[in-house]
Order: C-alpha cells, then sequence, then structure tokens
C-alpha cells in the first residue's frame, strides 16, 4: 500500500482513464478514498493538473497579501461563512495569522475580496487567487463525487453541491526563533474541521500533523509538489452517519528562518440548508447518529462551548444518543 509515514497517498494523475466514471480505475480510487476517510480522516492526493508557474503566482499573490498593514486585512470581515474573516496573531497562536476568502472561485467573489486589499486594483492577484481556488475545487468536488459513490449515495451528489459553498483560507506562520518553550513552535492548536471536505496546500515548509485514529500517533504530512492533502471535516462525518472519520490536526512548525504559507478550501454546507443523513446509510447496525442540522448552528456549537473537557457534552448536542 502507498502509506508514506502514515498517511494514505491517492495518484489522481497516474491514468486518465481511471477518472472515466465506471471505469475499473475509478471504482478502485472511490474504495481507496472511502477507506481513507474512515481508517485516517486524510490522504495525500497527486493532483498534476495544476500549472507549476500558478503554483509560483499564489506565493507571491500571498507574499502581497499579507505584507498589507493589519488595519486593511482586518477589512475582511466574515459575513456569513465561518472560516472567512481575518484572525491574527492570537495569543494561543501567536505566529498565525489567516483571510478566507468566500467563494473565491466566483470572479466576482474574488474581484470583490481584491477590491477591499487594493483599492486601486491588483488585477494579477484576483486572477491567480480565483484561478488556483477553481483549480482546488474542481479536485474537491472530484473527491467529494468519489465519496457520495463509494457510499452508494450518488443521487444525493447533485443536491449536496448545489446546497455548498466554500471558503479559500489563505495562511501564513511566522518564523519561530526560540527553540527552548514548545509554544514558540506551535502553529495552529489540534481541532477537527467542522465543515465538509479540506484540500489543503502547504506551500514550502513542513509543519501539518495528523492524529491516528486511535489518537495515540501524531503523523507529519510533507508538503510535495503539485501534492494537496484531503481532511474529512465534522459534517461530512455527519453525513456518512459516523462512518467518516474527522481527523484531528495541527500545526508545529520548526525552528527556520522562513515564514510558512497553506491555503485551503473549506467546502461547506450553505447556511439556509439543513444537512441529513440520507437514509440508505441508516440501518440496523448504523442507528441514526445525527439529527437533521443547520450548518452555522453545528459550526458554533462546536467552538462556543468545546473544550477538551466537556467535548462529549459537545457532541451529544448534535448526537441523537
Ligand atoms: O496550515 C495548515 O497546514 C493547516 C491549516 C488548518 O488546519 C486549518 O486552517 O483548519
Ligand atoms: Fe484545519
Amino acid at each position: 500500500m502507498d502509506l508514506e509515514s502514515g498517511i494514505l497517498c491517492v495518484d489522481l494523475s497516474k491514468d486518465p482513464k481511471d477518472l472515466e466514471e465506471g471505469s475499473e480505475g475509478w471504482k478502485n480510487l472511490c474504495k481507496k478514498v472511502r477507506e481513507a476517510c474512515e481508517e485516517y480522516g486524510c490522504f495525500q492526493v497527486v493532483y498534476e493538473k495544476i500549472p507549476v508557474e500558478l503554483y509560483e503566482e499564489m506565493v507571491m499573490a500571498l507574499r502581497d497579501l499579507f505584507d498589507l498593514p493589519v488595519e486593511t486585512k482586518q477589512k475582511n470581515k466574515s459575513s456569513k461563512q465561518p472560516y472567512s474573516g481575518y484572525i491574527g496573531k492570537a495569543d494561543v497562536v501567536p505566529l498565525y495569522e489567516s483571510l478566507g476568502i468566500e467563494d473565491a472561485p466566483i470572479l466576482d467573489m474574488a474581484q470583490a475580496f481584491t477590491d477591499l486589499m487594493w483599492p486601486n486594483g491588483n488585477p494579477a492577484f484576483c486572477k491567480t487567487i480565483n484561478r488556483m481556488s477553481q483549480m482546488v475545487l474542481e479536485l474537491e468536488l472530484l473527491i467529494r463525487k468519489m465519496v457520495f459513490e463509494s457510499y452508494g449515495i450518488e443521487n444525493y451528489y447533485d443536491s449536496n453541491v448545489k446546497n455548498s459553498q466554500c471558503v479559500l483560507r489563505v495562511i501564513k506562520y511566522d518564523a519561530p526563533r526560540h527553540s527552548d518553550d514548545d509554544s514558540t513552535t506551535m502553529g495552529l492548536l489540534s481541532h477537527t474541521d467542522k465543515n465538509i471536505l479540506t484540500v489543503l496546500y502547504q506551500q514550502d515548509l513542513p509543519g501539518l500533523e495528523v492524529l491516528s485514529k486511535e489518537g495515540d500517533e501524531w503523523f507529519q504530512v510533507s508538503p510535495r509538489h503539485g501534492t494537496f492533502t484531503v481532511l474529512v471535516g465534522e459534517t461530512l462525518k455527519a453525513l456518512s452517519n459516523g462512518r467518516a472519520h474527522a481527523v484531528k490536526h495541527r500545526v508545529i512548525l520548526r525552528i527556520s528562518e522562513k515564514e510558512r504559507y497553506s491555503y485551503g478550501l473549506f467546502s461547506a454546507p450553505k447556511e439556509d440548508v439543513m444537512v441529513e443523513v440520507p437514509k440508505e446509510l441508516v440501518d440496523k447496525d448504523h442507528p441514526l447518529l445525527y439529527r437533521p442540522f443547520n450548518y452555522v448552528d453545528f459550526f458554533r456549537f462546536f467552538y462556543q462551548n468545546y473544550t477538551l473537557e466537556n467535548v462529549l457534552e459537545v457532541y451529544a448536542g448534535v448526537v441523537v444518543n
């Protein structure tokens, strides 16, 4: 099995025929994706469709963006979607800074964000984030389709896509400079994502770590060119009636002179739709675990009440039994 340091790797670039729906290769990929979602809650995916120069343009775009004054970045307020808005240099994670760009694959949305950050215009930035997020969304939709097919719920795929939206979250971690204290290398605390799927790119430096399902081992996810990391979120776990595993992950930085950039496309249900477990995934052996829920409530629920001590109570609020 092409397990690399505990993370399953799915190669979507090996044979174009594998991407023909219904082919043997496609069925094998779907099976592998399901296995990865259930056993690990994450996997790496090789996707060579994205042109090399777009990765480079993305680094320049991120540098440009994070170099803006904090007051400008703070103009990016979260409106409707969780994961949008500016988060900067919080006490618990002082090296972390990020901006969420709602529906960045839609040109008007990418343009609105660009106009907010650069009232005098920055067409190169707009084009880059729009193109990159379109390509990553294409990848996310492909994987989502594989997940739905692997569970035999492909007839829910179109409505699931129609009822979903996405945020491109771009992240910068300042270089940690001291090694005498663990907190100086903590980039992002251990958490699960609450959305459907996250498709993440680590631009240059390593840092992402995922916790084994058994909860006893952290695995480092190495950044590799053309390789994305897919993480199962709590909403996909709920949709699969608890079968898929929402993986805990964190970012531990290495002492270095270089800042770390990453970006992820987070797909999530639209705020006004109810998420329901497909009836096909409920049976005698798999009793219903989640009542229909609204994503924004689901998200707030985790974040307002969530501590390591009360994790079970938090689940009890959305879990039927
Ligand atoms: O920066 C990374 O590699 C991970 C970011 C992450 O987990 C998140 O934004 O939810
Ligand atoms: Fe995350």
